[in-house]
């Protein structure tokens, strides 16, 4: 019987991502690949584990029984009101480097989530992500472009733009990579040895402003894309060959 893919699921505010693992058939470790979606608007094959900080359409017919709760995630000190993909972010992120850290989850929201060096969740920050910034820059002006593209529509690369739209997507990442670069200098005043991690759909284009700052050097910050999936499936990894799962409704994702 051919190998099924498997899929984990985390349903963002702007995007479902999955993490997909596409049969081997030659029996060795089955690696985990990622994919950013926009919403379905059908049923979707069902994950092997879920969880979800966006809207969860009816429609798209997700078991409950598989949805990851905060109570799931093994992050010492979380509120109960903490998004989960914060607490799957901060658990896997201070998993990985052994050290506290400070995650830069730069999504429809750019929260950022502390967690100390006893592995505590120690706070956070959370500000209008690019996207939303641009949008309300949009509908709260009358002169003021619609960047359908986000950031990606008018980047140049010049620090000081003189057209508009790229002034706002210019003046948009200049100001969060600002509120994080201060952010990092302010856990590592706290906690010395503190790592940034980044992550989230606008991580590529705010890495390479960090990377500017000499505090940030390669041992202090790092670049890991797909934190919360990597969590996730950490959590809830593949079943043992042969066990039981849900079966997939059709080859799509
Ligand atoms: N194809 C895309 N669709 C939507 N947002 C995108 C896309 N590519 C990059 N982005 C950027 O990613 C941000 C959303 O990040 P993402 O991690 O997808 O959010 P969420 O986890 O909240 O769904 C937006 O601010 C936007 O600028
Ligand atoms: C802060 C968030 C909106 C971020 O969501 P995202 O931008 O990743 O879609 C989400 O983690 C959330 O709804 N949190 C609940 C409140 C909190 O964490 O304090």
């Amino acid at each position: 019987m051919p190998a099924r893919q498997l899929r984990w699921l985390l349903i963002g505010n702007s995007r479902w991502h999955w993490a997909l693992e596409a049969p081997d058939g030659m029996g060795r470790e089955r690696v985990p690949h990622f994919l950013h979606l926009p919403p379905p608007t059908a049923a979707v094959d069902p994950p092997l584990a879920w969880a979800a900080v966006g809207p969860v359409p009816p429609q798209a017919a997700l078991p409950a029984e598989t949805r990851l709760a905060l109570e799931d995630v093994p992050l010492a000190d979380a509120p109960p009101w903490l998004g989960i993909d914060r607490a799957l972010a901060g658990w896997w992120a201070a998993r990985l480097t052994a050290s506290p850290v400070l995650v830069v989850d730069a999504g429809t929201v750019l929260s950022l989530t502390r967690v100390d060096g006893r592995g505590r969740f120690a706070g956070g920050r959370l500000m209008a992500g690019a996207a939303l910034q641009l949008g309300a820059m949009a509908s709260g002006t009358q002169e003021l472009p619609a960047l359908e593209g986000g950031l990606a529509s008018a980047g140049s690369g010049e620090l000081w733009p003189r057209e508009t739209a790229m002034a706002m997507t210019q003046g948009v990442v200049e100001g969060l990579a600002a509120a994080v670069l201060e952010a990092g200098r302010q856990v590592r005043s706290l906690e010395a040895g503190c790592r940034i991690v980044l992550t989230g759909g606008d991580g590529p284009a705010l890495l390479p402003l960090l990377q500017r700052s000499p505090e940030l050097g390669e041992d202090v910050l790092l670049h890991r894309p797909d934190l919360c999936l990597e969590a996730l499936v950490a959590l809830h990894p593949r079943p043992p060959v042969g066990a039981a799962q849900a079966r997939p409704r059709s080859s799509r994702i």
